[in-house]
């Protein structure tokens, strides 16, 4: 079971996540790309990211936007350590936008 963090532990994550915002109970950001190909290939890559970490997204892509909401089903839709992790992955495969 994954636990929730609290609301500090949140901000001090955000602190470090550059354009990541909460929002509610999930952590969320929208990136903008140049094109459609480059926001589905950043979705390509983040899908194995997220397979690898048995964590995923829920987002939106519209064009060359991808509105990206990240929180644990397990945690019952709370942020946990798993939504900082894909958060942190996501930036590191999507720069900063
Ligand atoms: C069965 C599977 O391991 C679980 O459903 C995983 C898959 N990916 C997940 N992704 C997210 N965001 N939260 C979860 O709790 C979660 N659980």
């Amino acid at each position: 079971m994954s636990t929730p963090l609290t609301a500090k532990e949140i901000q001090d994550a955000l602190g470090e996540l550059q354009g990541w915002a909460r929002d509610g109970d999930a952590l969320a950001k929208t990136y903008v790309f140049g094109s459609f190909r480059e926001a589905f290939g950043f979705m390509t890559r983040v899908a194995f990211e997220a397979e690898a970490l048995n964590h995923h997204p829920e987002w939106t892509n519209v064009y060359n936007r991808v509105v990206v909401r990240l929180s644990t089903h397990d945690a019952g839709g709370k942020v946990t350590a798993k939504d900082v992790a894909l958060a942190k992955r996501m930036e590191r495969i999507g720069g900063v936008k």
